[in-house]
């Protein structure tokens, strides 16, 4: 990463690694990092009877993108299979040309075919991806050497991948130079702590449950560190605009401040915060969030979600929407709390973060979103929104799940 870039640079923290800092005062709805991936993977598994409903490049709906009047079966009939695997499909000829050349090299092909007739459908989810995972890398070694350096550079040590990488390594056709399995670990590291999930369109039946289409790496994205009430936040914009991720900042910073994602859902519970970032990204939280709700007692929690939780298993990635079936939320009571309190009836100021809840968590019905101003730029917009009654003193915030709109007074 540059020096410094948007309004942030990278410095040193002791005990979080690199770390980016506001540069100067930033503004809520400031984008601070807008860019694109270092490489994409499919999230769907390699051998299944269902196909990927994503374009395998640009990872749009096959049956919803650009063209809104063509049927769903009309759509599918443009789609295009990859006529060497007659596997992948992509939206386009124009899709297909471009990754034939980049992602979908004949490489990459052959490697995944091999794949597919070496893994099945009843091994795990995990391994699929991780099989998908290694070959897009390698991939990348080939024909952007640069950007593969870039992604041995990210942050990611784990000892725990050595069995998928031994399984996986010796089926890469063979890997494109000389690459050790040692180095198929140390890659399947930098994955699982840096990837993002671009996720399926929003619906109010799936809500929080719903899967991911892909996973991206990218360079920059990958140095926020994670704190449980963010300051900044992602959106992605895969079925409108492209697969490129920006990062926005929720609320004002003062110069100095380390700005962070949440590698989760906000309204996750302490004790599953603390879990999912001791398990997969390998420290223990002690953000002012994780601070007050240490001390917290254990006397509401509901004996379901305890078994959930012991039940809780998997491939966790770095993903604020990301949401897997059975996870706990933040509970009805404690957004009651939060909303007391912000009101100013909590003598106790049990939850004194009360405020980000209620101001920046989205309220659509199962959405867990967060919300984040309208970039300053985009006036336009913000001013349609508006109604005759609205005051110059409103924002327009933005959830980064469901794509909701809202106004709020400042
Ligand atoms: C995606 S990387 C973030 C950038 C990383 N600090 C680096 O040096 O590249 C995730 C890793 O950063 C560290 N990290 C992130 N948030 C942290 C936090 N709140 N406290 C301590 N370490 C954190 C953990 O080692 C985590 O596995």
């Amino acid at each position: 990463m540059a020096e410094e870039i948007g309004g942030v640079r990278v410095v040193e923290r002791e005990g979080r690694g690199r770390a980016l800092v506001a540069c100067r005062p930033l503004i809520g709805g400031e984008i601070v990092l807008k860019e694109s991936s270092i490489l994409l993977y499919s999230a769907f598994p390699l051998t299944t009877t269902t196909a990927s409903p994503y374009c395998a490049h640009c990872f749009r709906s096959l049956s919803s993108s650009s063209q809104e009047q063509q049927s769903q079966q009309q759509q599918r009939q443009s789609s295009y299979s990859c006529p060497s695997c007659s596997q992948e499909v992509f939206c386009s000829l124009e899709c297909y040309s471009v990754a034939s050349k980049k992602s979908h090299t004949p490489w990459a092909c052959q490697t995944l075919l091999r794949l597919r007739h070496s893994l099945s459908p009843h091994d795990p989810l995990d391994l699929h991806l991780q099989a998908r995972f290694l070959v897009a890398s390698y991939n990348l070694s080939l024909h952007s050497p640069d950007l593969f350096h870039s992604l041995l550079s990210l942050h990611g040590s784990s000892s725990d991948l050595s069995s998928a990488a031994h399984l996986l390594h010796p089926l890469l056709s063979p890997p494109p130079s000389s690459f050790s399995v040692d180095v198929s670990v140390a890659l399947l590291a930098k994955d699982k702590l840096n990837a993002f999930g671009l996720m399926e369109p929003f619906s109010v039946d799936q809500g929080s449950n719903r899967s991911v289409r892909a996973y991206g790496i990218y360079p920059n994205a990958s140095l926020f560190n994670h704190d449980c009430l963010p300051n900044a936040c992602r959106f992605d914009y895969v079925d409108t605009v492209d697969t490129d991720i920006t990062v926005r900042m929720i609320h004002d910073v003062p110069a100095g401040r380390e700005i962070c994602l949440s590698y989760f859902p906000v309204n996750l519970s302490y004790r599953m915060r603390q879990r999912r970032l001791l398990e997969d990204y390998g420290f223990a939280c002690d953000c002012d969030r994780c601070k007050v709700e240490a001390n917290w007692s254990d006397r509401d929690r509901d004996p379901e979600e305890e078994e959930e939780e012991e039940e809780e298993e998997g491939n966790v990635i770095m993903e604020e929407e990301e949401e897997k079936e059975g996870e706990e939320e933040v509970m009805e009571e404690d957004m009651a709390e939060a909303e007391e309190a912000e009101r100013g009836d909590n003598s106790e100021t049990e939850f004194p973060h009360a405020y980000f809840f209620v101001r920046y968590m989205c309220n659509r019905n199962n959405c867990g979103g967060t919300l984040a101003p309208l970039p300053p730029s985009l006036p336009s917009q913000s001013q349609l929104l508006r109604s005759p009654s609205s005051s110059s003193s409103d924002v327009v915030m933005e959830c980064n799940v469901c794509g909701n709109l809202q106004t709020q007074l400042l």
